[in-house]
């Protein structure tokens, strides 16, 4: 089944807790906070307090996407808030072994991101560590961008990676995810999709979204699975 992760960065903040209480009732399997520091990409927007006021808001998982310079510094931060997964960038981390133990030794679970520029053979190596890789379909920083269409053959390599090193590893994408994008990238591979514009910015409002993106990736997946 293919997991649907709404990005709350795309959301309206006056509203967040009603939003993220919809997208839980229609369905979506996680909910995906973007973290930025001004450094690592060009963009600022949230911290460990986000975590901290949806926690009570959903039993659904919080999954926290450090887009930072060093996700080490803030890390115990987002755990305490009550964080479920945490993701940082193999970029900043070129060693994130230390770094996903922690994750681990607080019971929560680990992932590696990787940018549209980074080779993807380059992530095999810490594959059986982590539970979960994620590949960015887009230039981290911001939201509402083109999805990048070379990413359907990099989800294919990561998907064949998986399957060698550790085959329960999810296979996440990040960024232009829309009823467009989506049953591509799921035939390629990939098994959970963040979407934030196209589930906080649809015009049929973010229910009818998170159905229709489960809708098209359930039939997607068939063609792989
Ligand atoms: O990581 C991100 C930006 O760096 C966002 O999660 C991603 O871009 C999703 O937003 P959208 O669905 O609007 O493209």
């Amino acid at each position: 089944m293919t997991a649907i992760a709404p990005s709350i960065l795309a959301a309206d903040f006056s509203r967040l807790g009603d939003l993220v209480r919809e997208v839980d009732r229609a369905g979506a399997d996680r909910i995906h906070i973007d973290v930025m520091d001004g450094h690592f990409v060009p963009n600022l927007s949230m911290g460990s307090v986000v975590v901290k006021g949806l926690r009570p808001v959903t039993q659904k998982s919080l999954e926290v996407h450090l887009m930072v310079q060093d996700p080490g510094k803030f890390l115990e931060g987002f755990l305490t808030a009550g964080a479920d997964r945490v993701i940082f960038h193999l970029e900043v981390e070129p060693d994130p072994r230390p770094l996903i133990s922690r994750i681990h030794q607080a019971g929560k679970k680990a992932g590696l991101a990787f940018n549209p520029d980074k080779p993807v053979d380059e992530i095999a190596p810490f594959l059986g560590l982590v539970d979960l890789a994620l590949c960015m379909t887009v230039f981290p920083g911001f939201g509402g961008q083109a999805f990048i269409s070379s990413s359907i053959d990099r989800v294919r390599q990561l998907r064949e990676l998986i399957k060698t090193h550790n085959p329960t590893c999810d296979l996440e994408v990040d960024g232009g995810i829309d009823a467009v994008t989506a049953p591509g990238v799921v035939a390629a591979g990939a098994n959970v999709l963040v979407a934030g514009t196209a589930i906080f910015g649809a015009k049929d409002g973010p229910t009818a979204a998170v159905k229709h993106l489960a809708d098209l990736a359930a039939h997607a997946a068939k063609s792989w699975a």
